[in-house]
């Protein structure tokens, strides 16, 4: 019997290699489709909320039509999509969350959602590495000097240099795929590592004010939620030792953005590094822009040549756990009762 399967990517993660792994996993029983979406269709908001979001939705009613699996980065699966599309059975997205679902929906309609948890934690983890180091190095500010034609010998200057990360301790704020990475990686500079994750007991856990109040360098690698919403505000920031460094490759929302550029203002934090925003793109005029000692990167920190391809595999290979019966390995709603 052949299964009907849509292919809704986008150029982040292409539909090519959506469907190569397809192929490859499961073989030519599929007839595969395939639909181009605009970027992002879906942002990086909350898992599972997406309701009610976008011109996309008409096309991908018609694209859905006698589909029984969609694979999408970012394609959104609202209640309306739901309801035009008796024959779905499966939603496989390919990104860390089921941010495209709403899961609520989707189970009431007994559509498994999948998703590809962990499949760009390599390139955030080096990512961060490399904003981390960026900041306390003050690389790019040094670098626009001298594109600027300006040779300033006054960053060698004792008040003007940062940490070390041999002998420092680096805070990690969320212990899971991203966090752990950058702990192996620290580790191997030398540096102490502290954890604070509420969910996840590891040798170096301290509470957050501890470990805040401990450590040199901070890194944010918990999930967007309510709990974590404005975790670093002023008096956070407040506790970490002067002089020290942070890094959010996380989300926006963790971070009060407002305190941090205070903290950089001040001089009270050497510096930070940021990869995500509490609006993206940041708006003209925010005082993110003009802060000093501030290295920003374009929400980028996830991409690399072999997140999209990771991505493809881990969402093909619960394509083939489906059509031959199997559990899913990275379902996000309770399984229906037909799978
Ligand atoms: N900038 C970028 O391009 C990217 C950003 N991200 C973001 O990075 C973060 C980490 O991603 P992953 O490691 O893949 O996620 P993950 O789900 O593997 O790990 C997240 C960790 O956060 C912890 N956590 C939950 N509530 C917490 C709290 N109140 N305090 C501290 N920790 C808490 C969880 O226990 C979990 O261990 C997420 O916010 C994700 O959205 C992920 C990929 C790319
Ligand atoms: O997590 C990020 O920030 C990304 O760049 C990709 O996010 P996603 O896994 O698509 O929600």
């Amino acid at each position: 019997m052949t299964v009907r399967v849509l292919a809704a990517g986008d150029h982040f993660v292409q539909n090519r290699l959506l469907i190569d792994a397809l192929r490859s996993e499961v073989g030519g029983e599929l007839d595969v489709r395939e639909l181009t979406l605009p970027w992002p269709v879906v942002p990086f908001g909350p898992v599972g909320e997406v309701d009610e979001a976008s011109d996309v939705e008409d096309e991908l009613i018609d694209a859905l039509r006698g589909v029984e699996i969609c694979v999408t980065q970012m394609a959104p699966l609202t209640r309306r999509v739901l309801e035009a599309a008796p024959d779905l059975k499966l939603f496989c997205v390919s990104r860390g969350g089921p941010v495209n679902a709403n899961l609520e929906a989707a189970t009431a309609a007994g559509v498994a959602v999948t998703f590809a948890p962990g499949r760009n934690a390599v390139a955030t983890a080096e990512h961060t590495l490399a904003m981390l180091l960026a900041a306390t190095r003050r690389i790019p500010q040094t670098h626009a000097d001298l594109a600027g034609g300006v040779w300033r010998g006054d960053y060698y200057m004792y008040d003007k240099v940062g940490p070390e990360l041999e002998g420092g301790t680096v805070g990690l704020v969320g212990y899971g795929a991203i966090g752990r990475r950058v702990a192996r990686m620290v580790a191997g500079f030398g540096a102490e590592v502290l954890v604070f994750d509420p969910y996840v007991e590891t040798p170096g856990s301290v509470e957050l004010d501890e470990l805040l109040s401990r450590s040199g360098f901070v890194s944010l690698h918990a999930r967007a939620t309510p709990e974590t919403t404005g975790m670093i505000d002023a008096a956070r920031l407040a506790l970490m030792p002067p002089g020290s460094v942070l890094v959010n490759c996380a989300r926006g929302s963790l971070l009060d953005y407002d305190a941090l550029c205070d903290a950089l203002d001040s001089g009270h934090l050497f510096g930070a590094a940021l990869d995500v925003f509490p609006e993206e793109p940041i708006p003209p005029g925010s005082r993110l822009l003009t802060t000093p000692n501030l290295v920003m990167t374009p929400h980028l920190a996830g991409a690399s040549k072999e997140t999209a391809v990771k991505a493809a595999r881990i969402v093909a290979a619960d394509v083939a756990r489906y059509l031959r019966g199997e559990p899913l390995a990275h379902c996000a709603n309770p399984a229906p009762a037909n799978l």
